[in-house]
């Protein structure tokens, strides 16, 4: 039960150990121990990681409560230690809540809705990565091919890394050698910043950190380089810059300089004067030369820091190159191993379930036949097929607990004085298994998601595996699309199924491994032609 502490204070919580606190109780499923924990200790109650304190949120109720009712005050990321070393506290994921962050989610969410349209470049890119990797597996196929997950998952994080270099850069990358490069330092990344989360609560471990810190910094380096490349161009190319419009779908970087480029239309008088006249492409060609005229000589990155001198007092304040080198660090951060983690675990659920791998393709094959490949206008005929992708994330929950958050003032919720800066975790994965929410959670059941007539609905308030509130995922829609792109291509050419029997009821499989998110188990997957 609940223990309400009439003075004020934080909630209680588990007792744990001198210098490490609970971190050794929590084991290696610290999602299912939180879970179990709040029947003893209430939706809310505290741990210890290390010497921070931790104030943990279970079920759906709380999570909404906090996230949503109290949306400002639990809108803040704590410093974390080897996430702030490469992005700086800038861009989205490691910044604090400040109008900083505020102007960059809402530059960075209306740039991405607009790759989630039809037709856009990312859904012609992605079917075109999709149907090189088809053909791969083709190939493979014919010599008998086993895919174990590890490879599999690769092989999605290579879709998926390649959409957003063309969401950023506009273009994918056609250097194999690079693009391998590229995929290997990613992956190195990710390894060392799940190590690298010791470093927040043992200060002891940290004595490792200078090479870690190495492998990691490789990555924004690496991806530094790769930008100031693309502004180089678009410095050359600054006349040919157009107004920006609601409809256009460009790719991030021209997006962040017409950003830049507008707010000096703003700012400066002149040429403000003529940009609210009648002919605003004049206009904008005109501040477009003049800034090429004044800057020809000058590095880009400086180009992008100098304006940003120049537009003080523009309404874009915070633009920058460290901004604009963040928001792509957290894109490929954010936006590649989420979608091949969900993904694998779908084509897992597919392979186990096989009546419901019949019942997708039978929709597959009925909406497109055998041989045309998906395209988001198909996405609203293939029910079925989002129904499955939602349940998959339901129960798994690619990050069973959401990157902590920490409260940005004092703030007095569910009786308790909670102060400012305090680590927030919360557990989404209890919120998706949440047996006020959902009947049955255990089960994988896709018709949860279907109505009476079939139709794909996604209403319940517990469903949120991209997070609520103001720090809400800002890929959603384009994730979806992602997700649904591949995994219907997949399952219309191939019948998956588990290379070992032994596999297929092996329910401990179904648990995942837990790490930076949830990831699926090691286990080999038969792919046969259909
Ligand atoms: C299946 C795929 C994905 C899942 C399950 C997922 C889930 C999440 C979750 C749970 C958060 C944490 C929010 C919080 O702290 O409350 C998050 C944040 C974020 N996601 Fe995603 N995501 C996915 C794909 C993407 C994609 C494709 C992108 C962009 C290319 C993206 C960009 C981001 C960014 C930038 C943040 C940080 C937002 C902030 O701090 O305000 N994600 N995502």
């Amino acid at each position: 039960k609940p223990r309400e502490n009439k003075n004020l204070s934080v909630p209680s919580g588990p007792r744990g150990l001198p210098l490490l606190g609970n971190i050794l109780q929590l084991g290696d499923r610290p999602h299912e121990k939180m879970f179990e924990w709040s029947k003893s200790y209430g939706p809310i109650f505290r741990i210890y990681l290390g010497s921070e304190q931790v104030v943990v949120l279970n079920g759906a109720d709380i999570v909404r409560e906090a996230f949503i009712e109290n949306g400002e005050e639990f809108a803040g990321r704590p410093k974390l230690y080897m996430i702030h070393a490469t992005l700086k506290g800038k861009g989205l994921i490691s910044s604090p809540y400040n109008s900083d962050f505020n102007e960059h989610k809402k530059f960075l969410q209306s740039s991405l809705n607009k790759f989630g349209r039809r037709r856009s470049s990312l859904e012609v890119n992605c079917l075109q990565t999709i149907r090189e990797t088809l053909d791969e597996y083709r190939e493979r196929i014919d010599n008998n091919f086993e895919y174990t997950n590890k490879q599999m998952r690769n092989n999605i994080s290579r879709i998926a890394s390649q959409n957003v270099l063309t969401m950023t850069f506009g273009t994918r990358m056609h250097d194999k050698k690079l693009f391998s490069h590229l995929m290997d330092l990613i992956t190195e990344n990710f390894e060392n910043t799940a190590v690298a989360a010791a470093f927040n609560f043992l200060p002891i471990t940290r004595m490792f950190k200078t090479f870690i810190l190495r492998n990691v910094l490789r990555c924004s380096e690496f991806l530094n380089n790769l930008i100031s490349e693309k502004l180089e161009e678009y410095h050359e190319d600054m006349d040919q810059f157009d107004l920006p419009s609601e409809k256009y779908e460009s790719n991030i970087i021209e997006c962040y300089l017409k950003e830049l480029l507008n707010s000096v239309c703003l700012y400066d008088k002149t040429i403000a004067e003529s940009f609210y006249a009648t002919d605003r492409s004049a206009s904008y060609n005109f501040l477009s030369r003049r800034l090429t005229e004044k800057r020809r000589s000058s590095l880009s990155i400086e180009l992008v820091n100098n304006m940003n001198k120049i537009r003080r007092k523009s309404r874009y304040m915070s633009f920058s190159f460290d901004h604009l080198s963040s928001i792509v660090q957290d894109l490929f951060i954010a936006g590649t191993e989420t979608i091949s983690t969900s993904l694998n675990w779908a084509l897992i659920y597919a392979a186990k379930y096989l009546d419901y791998q019949d019942k997708l393709v039978a929709e597959i094959e009925n909406v497109l036949g055998k041989e045309k490949l998906p395209t988001e206008s198909d996405r609203s005929k293939l029910n079925f097929v989002q129904a499955f992708l939602n349940e998959t994330m339901r129960i798994i929950s690619a990050g069973p607990i959401l990157v902590p958050r920490s409260t940005t003032r004092d703030v007095v919720f569910r009786g308790y004085k909670i102060p400012e800066n305090t680590f927030i975790m919360a557990n989404i994965w209890s919120c998706m298994r949440d047996p006020n929410y959902w009947s049955e959670p255990n089960e994988f059941r896709p018709e949860r998601f279907l109505d009476q007539n079939g139709n794909f609905v996604c209403k319940n308030p517990a469903m949120m595996p991209f997070s609520i509130g103001k720090r809400a995922c800002i890929g959603e829609n384009i994730a979806r699309l992602q997700m649904y792109l591949i995994f219907t291509s997949l399952l219309q050419k191939f019948h998956f199924s588990f290379a070992n029997d032994s596999d297929l009821n092996d329910e401990k499989l179904m648990k995942g491994i837990p790490g930076v998110g949830l990831s699926p188990p090691h286990v080999s997957l038969k792919l046969r032609l259909r």
